[in-house]
């Protein structure tokens, strides 16, 4: 996508949803769109579903441009919504075909079987889609954007409020379309969740791009490891590593690498101290988002 802007205009005041956006993902990537609430992350989304119409910029998908080639463009792309809405009237298998139509596949059974096989759903495919639960309603949604075997799949929030065996599956399911060749754009709110999963990420703010990089370039970046101790006596003043002393007790003190643990820990030694309770803490995704949408 190249210099995508989009205003909404309500009650006679502008407000600019996405300035500029233009960035583009390998095929095969398991990229995450990240940022906090009002970022522009749907609207981003639905720029690509075609339900949002920019103001600027372009968009296409495997060389095919949203309004140029639009019945190419919407064959190449799979998109998992945030909200749930299904035709109450219908059941789990009639949505599916009914949704295989809309892409004029007429012969898409034997797919929908084995894709309700593999989201566990097969016995609920005569059920009617507002009777399921809302886990089993997400995975008839994520059903539904893969009807016509995407190569790009969207995927807006699609853990939101399911249960950790629901979400920890629906991983292992996002990882293997990922591994079968199907490039995946996840929008999510637990970052532990991107952190595991996505190989690059994107973090809007104020509907701009704060940040576009790899996620462990990312990690490395913008935050640090740091380790936790206690100490039987205090730190003498000239210590020469900057320690904070938390409310616990506790000192805890960021570093880069095992060199400077080392070197951190040569110098308690020197000045006669033994840190016991020792913890080392990961660094992680989410001070990295704090700490660019604080910025
Ligand atoms: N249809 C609309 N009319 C007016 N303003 C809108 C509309 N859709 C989005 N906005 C505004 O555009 C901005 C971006 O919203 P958007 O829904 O894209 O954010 P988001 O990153 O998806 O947020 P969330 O994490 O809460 O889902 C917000 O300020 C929002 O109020």
């Amino acid at each position: 996508m190249k210099g995508l802007s989009k205003s909404f205009h309500q009650g006679g005041r502008e407000k600019k949803a996405l300035t500029d956006i233009s960035f583009s993902i390998e095929q095969g990537d398991f990229f995450g769109l990240l940022g906090p609430n009002g970022a522009g992350k749907s609207t981003l989304i639905g720029v690509l579903a075609k339900t949002v119409n920019p103001d600027c910029g372009e968009i296409s998908i495997l060389g095919n441009d949203i309004n140029r080639d639009w019945r190419n463009f919407k064959m190449c792309v799979g998109i998992v919504p945030q909200e749930i809405t299904f035709d109450p009237f219908l059941s789990v298998y009639e949505t599916l075909r009914l949704q295989s139509g809309y892409f004029g596949l007429r012969d898409n059974n034997k797919w929908i079987d084995e894709l309700l096989e593999v989201l566990d759903l097969s016995d609920k495919k005569k059920d009617s889609v507002m009777r399921l639960s809302g886990g089993m309603k997400r995975r008839v949604l994520i059903a539904q954007a893969l009807v016509h075997r995407p190569p790009l799949i969207v995927l807006d929030e699609p853990t939101a409020g399911v249960d950790i065996a629901l979400r920890h599956r629906l991983w292992e399911f996002m990882e293997d379309l990922n591994r079968k060749g199907h490039t995946i754009i996840l929008t999510t709110h637990y970052l532990e969740e991107a952190e595991r999963l996505c190989r690059r990420v994107a973090l809007l703010n104020h509907g701009q791009v704060a940040a576009l990089e790899d996620t462990q370039v990312l990690l490395k970046e913008y935050s640090k490891d740091r380790v936790i101790f206690a100490l039987s006596a205090p730190l003498p003043k000239d210590f020469p590593f900057r320690c904070e002393k938390l409310p616990n007790g506790f000192y805890s003190m960021s570093y880069s690498g095992p060199e400077e643990l080392r070197r951190l820990l040569e110098a308690l030694e020197a000045v006669d101290l033994k840190p016991e309770g020792l913890e080392l803490g990961k660094a992680n995704l989410e001070e990295v988002f704090l700490r660019i949408t604080d910025e």
